[in-house]
């Protein structure tokens, strides 16, 4: 199988499936640039929480986007509460808008990218190449992140989790503006039952499925 010279690959599926842990695999794998675009959206979520801006309003959010740039590597856009901001402010569509063109600049790279979110094969780069909508049961999505939270330090109750990544499902699904969705075309890869390292092998597995059979 030959390796396409331009290779986009879309990542997309609900919280805590493990679609970064695979896209961030899979850009190491294939030697391509990722990005993380709820990174993006948790952004502007803290820049409206230091500033004291109201998420309840579309003007206030549109406002915080100006200062996402200088938050993308600040550690407290892991916290739960950003997390939360992050899934309200994102069905705004001016904020979705003025986030657009840095994820579509990011996937145009000569050589490809990885993009992993919610509206990577279905908004930001319909023609990717392959793409992936990753998944798992919100019981294990819960346990992941109780997890990572725990481990971090983080007192949390593991049915307080479940209950935000049901409620986090809920609005990022439901909303009108670029709803997270299975794009048409996308490979589902459910990893309940699968460790990081298998999922990522069947990530990579999928992934060149999609690549041209060479003639010999
Ligand atoms: N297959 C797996 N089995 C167990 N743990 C996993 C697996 N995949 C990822 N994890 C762990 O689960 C947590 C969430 O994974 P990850 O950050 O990749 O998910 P995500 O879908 O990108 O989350 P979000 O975008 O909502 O922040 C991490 O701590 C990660 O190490
Ligand atoms: N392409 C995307 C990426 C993210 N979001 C929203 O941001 C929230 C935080 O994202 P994480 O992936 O870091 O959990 C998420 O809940 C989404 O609401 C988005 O809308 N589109």
């Amino acid at each position: 199988m030959a390796e396409p010279s331009t290779l986009v690959i879309a990542v997309d599926g609900p919280a805590a499936s493990g679609k970064g842990t695979i896209a961030r695999g899979l850009g190491q794998h294939f030697g391509l640039p990722h990005l993380d675009t709820g990174k993006l959206y948790r952004a502007v979520a803290l820049s409206l929480l230091r500033w004291g801006g109201d998420p309840e309003s579309e003007f206030a959010a549109l406002r915080a986007c100006d200062e996402v740039s200088g938050l993308l590597d600040d550690p407290e856009l892991k916290s739960e509460t950003v997390g939360g901001i992050a899934s309200r402010i994102s069905a705004y569509p001016a904020v979705r808008s003025a986030l657009l063109e840095r994820q579509r600049d990011f996937a145009a790279q000569p050589g490809g990218a990885v993009l992993d979110g919610r509206d990577i094969g279905t908004v930001i780069a319909p023609g990717a190449r392959a793409k992936l909508f990753v998944t798992a049961s919100p019981e294990e999505r819960a346990r992941r992140r109780f997890a990572e939270l725990t481990s971090s330090g983080l007192p949390v109750h593991l049915d307080d989790v479940l209950i935000d990544i049901r409620a986090r499902d809920e609005r990022d699904s439901h909303r009108s503006a670029a709803p997270l969705v299975q794009a048409e075309g996308a490979m589902l890869l459910d990893t309940s039952a699968m460790t990081a390292a298998e999922a990522l092998a069947e990530a990579i597995r999928l992934v060149e499925s999609t690549f041209p059979s060479q003639d010999l």
